[in-house]
């Protein structure tokens, strides 16, 4: 029992540290209310280099992406539940993630030359999509399973001595729409914004470019844990951009897949 209590408290914690990195996010990105935001320099006492800036924030990144591709295949998730019990790995990856994140937000370096700088309606657009992106990010968490997503669900689990049940292919609401929702909103709020600076822009193409890598191991695993049926869901949803006009295809009419039921 004492056990099954600690893991639930590391979940708890772990839960925590994940909401402070992701209520922070969005101030940092936008440069709002935050003390260190994306364009908002530290006070390091000498004048920060060009190339110093681009290296340390390019390193930050990257930590980011190995940690949280490497720690997300199937086979690395084997090796650390010999050492760690299972309702633990999620929470170990959450925790992980979030304490990079942190660092990523407290030692990026600003690089404040203006890139684009827009005005009026195009400003309110801007900053309307750039809180769409989040507002899709918080949504589409939910509908895959939040709680399940972030580790709480299988602390859970254990604590009842229930077994962790594995994961469910879903395809609810925004999944009917494109495959990465998540990724989406993430994409519209990182390049969203009426003041760019070269900064911020490096920080979208990285990003960008990182998500498109990323999704590449995710999709890969994903038809491997669920064959046909995501292979199917592949040739009818769009990755990332929605489709403007429904296609009708023969195989739509034809399948009898219900869209959203779990699989
Ligand atoms: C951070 S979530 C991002 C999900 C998705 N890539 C997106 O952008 O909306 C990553 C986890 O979601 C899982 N996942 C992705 N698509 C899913 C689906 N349709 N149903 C259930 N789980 C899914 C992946 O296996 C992975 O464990």
């Amino acid at each position: 029992m004492f056990a099954r209590l600690a893991i639930l408290l590391y979940a708890i914690v772990s839960y925590g540290i994940f909401t402070v990195s992701f209520l922070y996010a969005p101030g940092f990105v936008g440069n709002y209310v935050v003390p260190k935001s994306i364009d908002e320099p530290i006070d390091v006492g000498s004048p920060i280099h060009l190339s110093e800036a681009i290296v340390v924030n390019l390193l930050l990144m990257s930590l980011f992406a190995i940690q949280h591709s490497v720690m997300a295949r199937p086979a690395f998730k084997r090796w650390l539940v010999k050492f760690l019990p299972a309702a633990c790995q999620r929470s170990t990856y959450v925790l992980l993630s979030s304490l990079i994140l942190l660092l990523l937000f407290w030692q990026w370096r600003p690089i404040p030359a203006p890139v684009w700088q827009a005005s009026g309606v195009a400003a309110w657009l801007l900053t309307g999509v750039h809180w769409l992106g989040w507002l899709i990010v918080f949504a589409s968490s939910y509908m895959i399973d939040h709680f399940d997503l972030f580790g709480l669900r299988q602390a859970f689990s254990a604590l009842k001595g229930s077994e962790i049940s594995g994961q469910t292919f879903k395809t609810p609401l925004l999944y009917k729409i494109v495959r990465h929702p998540l990724m989406l909103g993430f994409l519209l709020a990182f390049w969203a914004t009426p003041a760019m600076t070269a900064g911020h822009l490096l920080f979208a193409i990285a990003n960008t470019v990182y998500i498109l890598v990323a999704l590449q191991f995710e999709e890969r695993d994903l038809i491997a844990e669920f064959g046909e049926t995501y292979q199917q869901y592949r040739r009818r949803v769009p990755m990332l951009v929605p489709r403007l006009f429904a296609r009708r295809r023969t195989d739509d009419r034809q399948s009898s897949w219900p869209v959203g039921a779990p699989q």
